[in-house]
Parts: structure tokens; C-alpha cells; sequence
């Protein structure tokens, strides 16, 4: 009997800033070797500790703007007033491998992924236990001034607010409970893959005309 080839799954995880989402996709890339991380495209600048083309793609406003025009972002939003964009071709080449991906992206990043991969994505909302606790996190985490900090504790609220369009939502009170939540999460999405692939190819073997083959 021949493989069963499934595409990858778009894993996409969105939080308030501070909320633990790098802190849990990392955690779960380190169990899941095969489990890539999309490296988006951002204008701003690299915080101590940052690489190129590891934690980010860092580009001028005027190659940003140029990569969205020419289509070489699947998605792409302003935060913070900064572009953040995702590539195109590692995504694609990806699903077409069967390699899971998965995404640090915010809730705009999040519907534009949904409306251009219906069939790809799972996504997990990740909320922080009190804002008390993510301020206190966005400060012990040291990579950013005291006025971008305010920015982004402003910005909480509303990147709360999108909660409800997600497929999951957990509290990040204790990491390992959360990260075995993501990794749950995962785990469901691709059996799905499995059987979805598996029911399309058994049904086309016997009536091709069911299912378009
Ligand atoms: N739409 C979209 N949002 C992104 C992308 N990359 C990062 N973001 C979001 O931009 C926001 C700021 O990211 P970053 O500057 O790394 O700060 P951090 O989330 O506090 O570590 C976060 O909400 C990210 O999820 C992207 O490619 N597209
Ligand atoms: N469950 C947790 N309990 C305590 N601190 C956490 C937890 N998860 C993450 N952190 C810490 O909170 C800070 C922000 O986490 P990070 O993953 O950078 O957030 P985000 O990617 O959502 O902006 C980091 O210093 C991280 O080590």
C-alpha cells in the first residue's frame, strides 16, 4: 500500500505581546522536530539576541511595502506601527511537503491566514493570567523601553477583544500545562489531515466522480 501523503497544518498562535506565545511555540518546536517556525518579515528593529532570518526577516519600510505589492506576503499588518508580513513560498512549499508550520502572528495576521488557507489553519489564542501578571512579564522579559511597553499594554485590550475568532483559547499560567495544550492541539489537527487525506484517496479509488478525481 502506497503513503498516505496529508498537507502540513498551519498551526497559527496569537496573543496579547507578553502573553508566552514565542516562550510556548519554542517549547513545542523543541519536542516537535519537525515542526517549522514561519519567520516573518518586520520593520522594526532587532532586539538584542535576534537574528536574521531566525527570529525575523528585518527590512526597510520601502522592501516591506514592495514584497506586499509584488504578492510575496500571504498576509501582512501593522502593530505597533510597525509592517509585519509573512513570506509566501516557505509556507506553501511546506503544506505541499506535509510539514507543519507554525505561526507567531497577531489576530489580523490571523483572519488574512484563515481567509487565503481555509483548509490549513488551527489557531490557538493565548491569554495571559491577569494583566497585572503581563505587565509584569513584558518587564521581566527586558527587551523593550519603558514607552514601547506602554504601547503594547495599550494594545492588550483589543488584541483580547479578538479572542472568540479562534479555534482555542488557554490560559498561559503554567508554562508546561500550556505547552501541552498547544501540543494537544496540534496533534488533533493532523490526525485530521490523516483522515481527511485518507478518506479523499479510499473514496476516489471506488466512485472518482464523489470527489472530483
Ligand atoms: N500579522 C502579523 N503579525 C505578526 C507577524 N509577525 C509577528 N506579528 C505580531 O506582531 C506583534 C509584535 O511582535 P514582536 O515585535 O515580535 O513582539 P512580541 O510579540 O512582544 O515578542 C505580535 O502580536 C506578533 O504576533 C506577521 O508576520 N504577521
Ligand atoms: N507561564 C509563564 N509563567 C511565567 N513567565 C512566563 C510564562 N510564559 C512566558 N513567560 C515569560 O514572559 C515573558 C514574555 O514571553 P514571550 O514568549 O516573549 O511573549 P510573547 O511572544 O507573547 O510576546 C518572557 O520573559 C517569558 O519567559
Amino acid at each position: 500500500m502506497t503513503a498516505i501523503a496529508r498537507r502540513g497544518v498551519c498551526l497559527v498562535i496569537s496573543a496579547p505581546s507578553g502573553a508566552g506565545k514565542s516562550t510556548i511555540a519554542n517549547a513545542l518546536r523543541a519536542s516537535e522536530p519537525r515542526l517549522s517556525h514561519s519567520v516573518s518579515v518586520t520593520t522594526r528593529q532587532s532586539r538584542p539576541g535576534e537574528h536574521e532570518g531566525v527570529h525575523y526577516h528585518f527590512r526597510s519600510m520601502e522592501t516591506f511595502r514592495e514584497m506586499a505589492r509584488k504578492g510575496e506576503l500571504l498576509e501582512w499588518a501593522e502593530v505597533f506601527g510597525r509592517g509585519y508580513g509573512t513570506p509566501r513560498a516557505p509556507v506553501e512549499a511546506a503544506l505541499a511537503g506535509g510539514r507543519d508550520m507554525v505561526f507567531d502572528i497577531d489576530w489580523q495576521g490571523h483572519r488574512q491566514l484563515r481567509a487565503a488557507l481555509p483548509e490549513d489553519v488551527v489557531s490557538l489564542f493565548v491569554l495571559p493570567p491577569s494583566l497585572a501578571e503581563l505587565e509584569r512579564r513584558l518587564h521581566s522579559r527586558a527587551s523593550d523601553d519603558p514607552a514601547e511597553i506602554e504601547r503594547r499594554m495599550a494594545a492588550a485590550r483589543d488584541e483580547i477583544s479578538h479572542w472568540a475568532e479562534f479555534d482555542h483559547v488557554i490560559v498561559n499560567d503554567e508554562l508546561d500545562r500550556a505547552v501541552n495544550a498547544a501540543r494537544s492541539i496540534l496533534i488533533a489537527a493532523r490526525l485530521e489531515t490523516v483522515r481527511q487525506t485518507g478518506l479523499a484517496q479510499m473514496v476516489a479509488s471506488f466512485a472518482p466522480h464523489v470527489v472530483g478525481g
